[in-house]
């Protein structure tokens, strides 16, 4: 499996996320528009808010607009991935527009947060001008105008260095897919994300610095009865000690307004609910 690198700048990009997503559910866009000193101005600015006793203040509440939480989600309330036994090794922050947020970093983060809504939208429009008409024709609208801003969730993740005892068998993030439509993810200054190939077999994702993963989620899955696969992924945990340092990574998950419907089966709404109470089962 090859994870394509697409250029943003390129005539056919449209036409190559498509295909990329199609064979890999994964891709990896070059070139593109979102600012590289925005993003470090991020990492900055969070590294210090996880550093401090300050993001107690901002504990985990529940989020105005969807069943999803807002704030700080500290280590040990964090995610179990479906199927591990484990929470992950991390602690993250859930930002949404217009809910809680540290006053120092919401004028960058809310920045960001607009210009990767803005590029999120090209892509879904770039999936829309390439893919089948077939595919997308039983959605109720064009896939970008199914967007909601206030449902789209920018998580801030935070993977301390490793400590303790457990840590062989816990993960940063164990496996699973994502629950949205796209998310878009700037490559991490830290390895550690894998996806799973058709054959079971687990694959570094080869981006470099400044580049963006783009990647389809389990409602894109649905919505397009399996056109495009939302693809198993996992951050595994630094192998040498010299690696054992903190990761950041700030992906944007892209979702629908909770009413549209996606199957037969689900609603937005009712397929996030599902997975949310699968994710904070313990
Ligand atoms: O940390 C990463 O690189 C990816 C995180 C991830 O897959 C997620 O939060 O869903
Ligand atoms: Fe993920």
């Amino acid at each position: 499996m090859n994870v394509q690198t697409i250029d943003y700048r390129s005539a056919t990009a449209g036409g190559q996320l498509v295909q990329s997503l199609r064979d890999t559910g994964f891709a990896v866009l070059s070139h593109h528009p979102l600012p590289d000193d925005l993003l470090q101005r991020l990492y900055r600015q969070w590294s210090a808010f996880f550093r401090s006793e300050d993001k107690h203040r901002y504990l985990m509440r529940p989020t105005r607009h969807s069943d999803n939480t807002v704030g700080f989600v500290p280590a040990d309330v964090s995610e179990t991935a479906v199927g591990h036994p484990l929470r992950d090794l991390k602690e993250f922050y859930h930002v949404f527009p217009e809910e809680l947020l540290p006053p120092a970093l919401a004028p960058d983060t809310l920045d960001y947060l607009d210009r990767a809504f803005a590029l999120g939208v090209e892509m879904l429009d770039w999936l829309q001008a390439n893919a089948p008409t077939a595919v997308l024709a039983a959605l109720p609208d064009r896939l970008s105008s199914l967007l909601s801003k206030e449902v789209s969730l920018l998580r801030v993740l935070h993977y301390p260095p490793l400590v303790g005892p457990d840590t062989s068998v816990a993960v940063r993030a164990a496996a699973h897919e994502d629950i949205n439509l796209l998310t878009l993810l700037p490559v991490a200054e830290q390895p550690g994300l894998q996806v799973r190939d058709r054959r079971g077999r687990w694959l570094d994702v080869n981006g470099n610095r400044g580049e963006l993963i783009i990647n389809a989620g389990d409602m894109l899955c649905e919505a397009t009865d399996g056109y495009f696969p939302s693809t198993t992924h996992r951050v595994v945990n630094p192998s040498a000690a010299a690696d054992n340092v903190s990761r950041y990574a700030i992906p944007y998950f892209m979702a629908p307004r909770l009413d549209t419907v996606l199957s037969d089966r689900y609603t937005a709404g009712s397929y996030l609910s599902e997975r949310l109470q699968a994710l904070n089962r313990q």
